[in-house]
């Protein structure tokens, strides 16, 4: 399939742009990964949409990735990422997935009804925080809501900084505070619980004109015509929507850094206690005990920030543990395939 379509509204910026070396600038082709396959990536450059083996230097490449491809369509390398969202893979297995690079805002969606929870927000947050993208929280169900803005205020006080709307995420005039972060070279994904409105804020965000462009026909290896979806959208307002189903998964792992900066307060707090590892409950100085004492703290604040510290921790020690397993089993198998070559030599 070809299509023209220019790198801006691919979500080409200046930070790939300037990574570039000035022959790859005259010679190498542009193009970013839009889904992946079992075996190859579909990638989109600016006059054409290719396939790409999968191989071992490219294994860990996912859907939002910017490519350099030389005159054969052959991979020269992959741009450094402005972000990342990884998960922990499912299972026992605790390996981190690459789920989508390059996303410029995060939607956190939440309803206004019954389902509003400060605690998730945060969750959410600390995941954009540390992926390194920008996170907007979107409250929908709007019109199901008498207090939307007392709601809206409460997220507001997680952070001063943070940007909140709230929506009838069914209603595309509703949504129009969203043109901000919606305009084209703005590359967008979402993330809240099941029913909070995700689809229907895709499909009001999509308007009707995504329907071709979000299918990839191809022949699979016995002819036959496929029909996948794929994991970029063209938004009309000209934004590119990063929607891989694992995004709707993501968990809490390895990611202190994104943790800390959702609570940015507390840390602020416990940095002046007077015991460098005061473990704010009794001891004599605590500014986190003062602050709670005072109500400028919500102990469901505190609560949530050591839970989600020690969640994080947790799966990222089952990584470390995993990492380490990897290579204690990589070593046997070296022993022992040493020790059965000697044999068969007859050592
Ligand atoms: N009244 C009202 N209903 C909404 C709004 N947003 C979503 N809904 C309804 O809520 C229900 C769930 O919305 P979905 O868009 O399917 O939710 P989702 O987040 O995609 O859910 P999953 O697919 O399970 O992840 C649907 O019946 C929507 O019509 C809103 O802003 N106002
Ligand atoms: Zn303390």
């Amino acid at each position: 399939m070809n299509s023209l379509i220019s790198l801006h509204q691919l979500g080409w910026q200046p930070f790939f742009q300037q990574q570039l070396a000035l022959d790859e600038y005259e010679h190498a082709t542009i193009a970013r990964i839009v889904t992946i396959h079992r075996n190859e990536y579909v990638v989109q450059t600016n006059h054409a949409t290719l396939k790409l083996a999968i191989d071992t230097e490219s294994a860990s490449f996912t859907v939002g990735d910017w490519l350099l491809l030389d005159t054969n369509n052959l991979l020269i390398r992959r741009l450094e990422r402005k972000s990342l969202f990884r998960r922990k893979a499912a299972g026992s297995a605790a390996k981190a997935q690459q789920i989508a690079a390059n996303v410029d805002t995060l939607f956190v969606v939440c309803s206004l009804n019954h389902d509003f929870n400060l605690s998730r927000i945060e969750r959410y947050l600390a995941l954009a925080h540390d992926a390194q993208v920008e996170p907007v929280v979107v409250l929908t169900k709007q019109d199901m809501c008498n207090d939307a803005e007392d709601k809206c205020s409460a997220v507001q006080q997680l952070d001063p900084m943070l940007r909140v709307v709230s929506v009838d995420a069914r209603d595309q005039s509703s949504c129009l505070c969203l043109a901000d972060w919606t305009q084209q070279g703005q590359s967008i994904a979402l993330l809240g619980s099941s029913g909070v409105g995700k689809s229907t804020l895709v499909n009001t965000l999509m308007g009707q004109t995504d329907q071709q462009i979000g299918e990839i026909r191809q022949d699979d290896s016995k002819g036959r015509h496929t029909t996948t979806a794929r994991s970029i959208h063209f938004l009309p307002s000209g934004a590119v929507l990063i929607d891989t189903p694992g995004m709707r998964e993501l968990q809490l792992a390895a990611c202190e850094q994104g943790v800390k900066q959702t609570f940015a307060d507390v840390e602020a707090l416990a940095s002046q206690c007077r015991f460098s590892d005061c473990q704010h409950t009794t001891e004599p100085g605590c500014s986190i005990q003062q602050a709670l004492a005072s109500k400028a703290l919500d102990p469901r604040r505190l609560s949530n920030y050591r839970k989600l510290l020690s969640e994080q921790a947790r799966n990222s020690a089952t990584l470390a543990e995993r990492r380490a397993k990897d290579k204690a089993f990589g070593k046997m198998v070296k022993t022992v395939g040493t020790a059965s070559r000697h044999v068969k030599k007859g050592y």
